[in-house]
């Protein structure tokens, strides 16, 4: 099922922080959204799971407008993995997973047969069977992601929506996490501040800079050095996974993009400038000159 954002603009309070935003997953899917911090990535994907209604444009998803469909239908279709964490602190883990199913429950109608099962299922796809009894409160950080994610999947939604999914997890369950969306084959839209894993788990990625999407693209086409410098402000090296293929970022920890000019490699001490992207001089090939949002 495709979802498709027409020209979205999204305002907090009158205060517009997504403008003029066009984005798409095709049929089964992944679609990455990544971009600095505030640049917008969590407020597109609310308007996508219903949680912010767009101050201008469309989420499309299956030919419809997700704000046109019941708040059934809605849930049906999408599933997310919110940054908005639960206050359901005193329920078990199982109880938790188990909203996942109230869309296809009758109203006062308890856990069929087929509930259980699904829940025992995607408690199990996330590592966290054995939880089961648990308290939700009693869980750790990514333990927590973890069981979100269960109950996300066992909304059994034809397109998933997941915010930093990989928040608080170790480098193990990142991956696992990984794998297992691919595994769904479900269409999916992401958001990631890990460019690696970005780059190893999405078919398709679209940038979001200040607000717009300053390009699109598969994320071989899309991850340059230039975007890089120009958008996330550091210094970077893509090359080819030796074990995957995929494009993998060498970044530049010791000093950001804007800091190469008399700055000797390898000198840790040598003072480091602003990075490029505060005071962009221009965009690099392939990549629209960002616009501020009003
Ligand atoms: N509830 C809110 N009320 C007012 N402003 C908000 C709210 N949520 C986000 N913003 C503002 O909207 C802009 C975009 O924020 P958003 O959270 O969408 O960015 P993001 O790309 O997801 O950031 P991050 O990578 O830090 O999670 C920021 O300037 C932020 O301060």
């Amino acid at each position: 099922m495709n979802v498709s954002v027409e020209d979205l603009s999204v305002a907090y309070a009158g205060r517009a922080v997504v403008s003029g935003v066009h984005l798409v997953a095709g049929d089964g899917e992944i679609a990455g959204l990544v971009g600095p911090n505030g640049s917008g990535k969590s407020s597109v994907l609310r308007t996508v799971y219903r949680h912010l209604k767009p101050a201008a444009g469309r989420v499309v998803v299956d030919g419809r407008d997700v704000w046109d469909l019941s708040p059934v239908q809605a849930a049906r279709q999408v599933a997310a993995l919110p940054q908005e964490r639960t206050s359901d602190f005193e329920l078990t883990v199982g109880d938790i997973v188990m909203m996942g199913r109230t869309p296809y429950k009758g109203p006062f109608a308890g856990d069929s047969a087929t509930d259980r099962a699904v829940v025992a299922r995607a408690l199990a796809q996330v590592g966290m069977a054995e939880a089961r009894s648990r308290s939700f409160s009693a869980l750790s950080g990514g333990e927590r992601q973890r069981v979100l994610l269960a109950r996300a999947l066992a909304q059994d939604p034809d397109v998933l929506v997941l915010d930093e999914p990989t928040n608080h997890l170790d480098v193990l369950h990142q991956v696992e996490l990984l794998a297992l969306l691919r595994e769904q084959r479900r269409t999916t839209l992401v958001s990631l501040h890990d460019l690696n894993a970005a780059a190893s788990v999405c078919d398709r990625l679209h940038v979001l800079h200040r607000g717009r999407v300053v390009a699109s693209g598969t994320p071989h086409e899309v991850l340059t050095p230039e975007l890089l410098a120009e958008v996330f402000g550091v210094r970077a090296a893509v090359v080819e996974h030796p074990l995957t293929g995929d494009p993998l970022i060498a970044f530049d920890h010791r000093s950001p993009a804007g800091a190469a000019a008399g700055t000797v490699a390898g000198d840790v001490s040598a003072p480091a400038a602003r990075p490029a992207a505060a005071t962009p001089a221009g965009p690099p090939p392939g990549v629209t000159e960002p616009e501020r949002v009003p």
